[in-house]
This record gives structure tokens, sequence and C-alpha cells, in this order.
């Protein structure tokens, strides 16, 4: 049984939730806003649209605008969470990212990271929010009706768990990840757009065509554990040493240190030669680049994609083209490999280059990472039984209301 809720809401306030009223209705909020996300128009975003709404659902909430890089992973990391019911990031992917680890990173940690987090689409690629609105069953929004579905989600009170990546690097970083971990041609296009940031979602177009000009060749060994395969582990392939994790006591338990090679049913993939390698654990990469169709917020998995050397720019380019829509496996690219994995390693021959984690840069060196099923909440409808096909407009779960009808509707 769970204790009476000391600070009921009013009765209106009280719509059925996916969660069965397992979470407090958010009272108040913590908001971070990025000034520098996407366009530059999180504040005025906020007080334009989310505001209003929150108002009208009677959700308080704190503001802090950041004002650096790592501010919102400090704030999370030392001020006193319980008087906010949810963590309210408006801007993108990568101030998400500093929040996941800012948590992360607290001598609490275990009770912080279950603190409900709503993202809400303010910067150039907002992956975790389109993956989120397709999860809902609605059809593609951005920009400003992305934000208003997401907006409602947290104005509901709809919460469901979601998965997160732990990620080690054999200089010994320990990062947590959300989204996505990639090498290669799209974290190229990722770093190389950043200064096009402005141009929001468009700025991925743009530097997919330059470096498309410029194609490079990946060098190093790629290892992981298929998820058939941590299902069903032989007897004789696990691995012998938990890795001690420094600064935090969340174990990989999947994983062997880098001095070891890994275990034994694990799979080595052959090729030692890529255009990408690139493992997402959400649906989206963009309102417009649906990678993984299959994705739902928790499913246990990484969907792992690499791209064998040897394959033509036009070849690439149609890839890339199809994952408008998410129909690029079908395509049957004998140069394209996807499988869900629970864990991976990437070892490269040379320093060159930088990977991307959640699309911020890290340092190009040998890195391993696991799934932990459901470690984090996030603002979310609930999950459907079966994933929806990815790109027909759906059934209507979260209705597609106006936005009024939609403030009106989050009151009741
Ligand atoms: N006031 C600030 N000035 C400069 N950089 C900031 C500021 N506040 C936060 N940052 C940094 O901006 C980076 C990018 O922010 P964010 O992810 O919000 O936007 P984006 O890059 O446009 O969106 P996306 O990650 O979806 O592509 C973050 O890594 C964060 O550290």
């Amino acid at each position: 049984m769970l204790p009476a809720d000391p600070h009921p809401a009013p009765k209106h306030l009280h719509p059925p939730r996916a969660t069965g009223g397992l979470l407090p209705w958010p009272r108040r909020v913590m908001v971070l806003l990025n000034p520098r996300s996407g366009t530059g128009c999180a504040l005025q975003l906020f007080h334009s649209q989310v505001q209003p709404m929150l108002a009208e659902a009677a959700i308080e909430f704190t503001p802090f605008v950041t004002e650096r890089p790592n501010h919102a992973r400090e704030l999370v990391r030392d001020k006193d969470l319980s008087q906010w019911d949810a963590v309210v990031v408006l801007a993108g992917d990568g101030l998400l990212h500093e929040v996941v680890n800012g948590l992360m990173e607290r001598p609490d940690w275990e009770a912080a990271i279950k603190k409900p987090l709503c993202t809400l689409p303010g910067g150039s690629g907002n992956a975790l929010a389109a993956s989120i609105n397709h999860y809902a069953g609605n059809t593609r929004a951005t920009q400003e009706e992305l934000l208003t579905n997401c907006t409602y989600l947290l104005c509901k009170g709809l919460y469901a768990p979601m998965d997160l990546v732990s990620l080690s690097t054999a200089s010994g970083k320990r990062l947590f990840s959300f989204l996505s971990f990639g090498w290669g041609f799209i974290s190229d296009v990722d770093i190389a757009s950043e200064k096009y940031r402005r141009l929001g979602n468009a700025r991925f177009t743009l530097g997919t065509f330059q470096k498309l000009a410029v194609l490079q060749v990946y060098k190093g060994r790629l290892s992981y554990l298929p998820v058939e395969m941590s299902l069903f582990p032989p007897s004789n392939g696990l691995p012998i040493h938990i890795l001690p994790q420094p600064g935090s006591s969340l174990e990989d338990p999947l994983l062997v240190p880098f001095d070891q090679p890994v275990p034994k049913h694990w799979t080595v993939v052959p090729e030692e030669e890529f255009i990408l390698i690139f493992a997402i654990y959400q649906s989206q990469l963009g309102a417009d680049f649906i990678m993984a169709p299959s994705a739902k917020l928790h499913d246990s998995s990484m969907h792992l994609f690499y791209l064998k050397a040897g394959i033509s720019r036009l070849a690439l380019l149609r890839l890339f083209l199809a994952m408008d829509k998410g129909t690029h496996l079908d395509m049957n690219c004998p140069h394209l490999h996807y499988v869900p994995v629970r864990a991976f390693r990437l070892e490269p021959f040379t320093s060159t280059g930088l990977m991307t984690v959640d699309g911020e840069p890290l340092p190009c060196e040998p890195v391993q990472g696991q799934v932990h099923d459901q470690l984090c909440l996030c603002s979310a409808a609930p999950c459907l039984s079966a994933p929806p096909p990815p790109c027909k407009s759906q059934a209507v779960p979260f209705p597609q209301l106006s936005n009024a009808q939609r403030h009106h509707s989050a009151t009741r």
C-alpha cells in the first residue's frame, strides 16, 4: 500500500494515469533552460507556450537559465531536489545528457535518478522528444507542435521507465547515456554541424552532404552481446570479473576489464573497417530521422548499427534518405548490419576523430557499455504493447488536439 499523499491535488487535476498513480502529481518542477540551444529560443518558448500550460495544470516551477556548459550538471548534482517533483529540461539532448550524468554523480544517485525527467524540445536535434512523440502514437511533429505534445505529457503527469546505458572508457571515464553512442559518419556529421546549430534540424542535412564529400573509413574491433545471447548465456561464457566502477556503486555485470578479451558468448565482428558504428536506444535520432523504428523507451536493448567500408556514396545517401521514414533496413543493403544488443565493446585502432555520446563529443579511445533496464523515469505516454509501424499515421491514444483543447484536457 502506498502512503496517502499528504498534499492531494484538487480532484479535477487527477486524470487516470499510466503509472496507476504511483508517482505524486507534479506540483513543483525544476525547469532548466538553455538559452543557447538550437535556434536560441528556449526562453521565449517557455514563456509563450510552456508557462501557460503549467499554469492551467497548477504546476509551479523554478526556472534556471544555464550560463555555461556543465551548469545544468552542477545544479542537479548539488541542489536539494526534494523541493521538486520532476526535473524539466527545455533544451536539446545535450543538456539532458548533463542532467542524467549530474544525477548519477550524486552520493544519493540511486534515489536521485528516479526523480522524473521531462524533455521539452528546444535544441536542434531533440531526438528524445521526437522518440517520445513517436511512442505516444502521434504523427510526426516538430518545433512548437512537438513542444506542446511533450508539455502535455508533463501536465498530465504521465511517466514511464527509461533504460540508460553505462559507458566506460579505457582511460577510466564513466558516463551515462539515454540516447546513443557513435563513431564515424553520423558522429562526424553531428560534431561538424554543431556550428550550424541555429539552423535547427536542417543542420544535419547540411552536415550529411559535407561529410559525404570526404567519406572516411574508421578502423577498429567491434564486439557485442546480442540480446538473445544475454537471455540464455552459456554457463562457461560468463564474465569472470565484475568491473569496479570508480565513483559509483552501479556495477556493469556484463562487462569485463579492457585488458581481458570479451566473454566467449559475445560476437566479435570479423570486419575491421567501418563507415560508421552507431548504437541508438531510442527510435529517432531527430524529428526526420527514424533510425530504430522498433525501439522503445525501455526494451533492455541498444540498437546497434554498423556500416562496413566499401559502400558507395550514392548507396549511403539512399540509406540516409530512407531513414526519414525508417525504411533503411528494408533496402537490404549488404554493407549495413543491425543487431539489438545488451552490451558492446569498441576498440579503435587509432585515436583519430571523435566519438559521440548523446550527440556530445568524446575523445576517441576504447569504449564499452551495457544497458541498465529502467534505470530512470521520463515523462512519456504509457508504452504501447506493440511498437507502432514506423511511417504511417497512427491511431491516436494521445489525441491530436488543438492547443486550447490540450490546455483544457490537461486540467481535467
Ligand atoms: N549558456 C550557455 N552557453 C553556452 N553553452 C551552453 C550554455 N548552457 C548550456 N550550454 C551547453 O550547450 C550544449 C548544447 O546544448 P543543447 O543540447 O541544449 O542544444 P543543441 O546542441 O542545440 O541541441 P541537440 O543536443 O538536440 O542537438 C550543451 O552541451 C551545454 O553544455
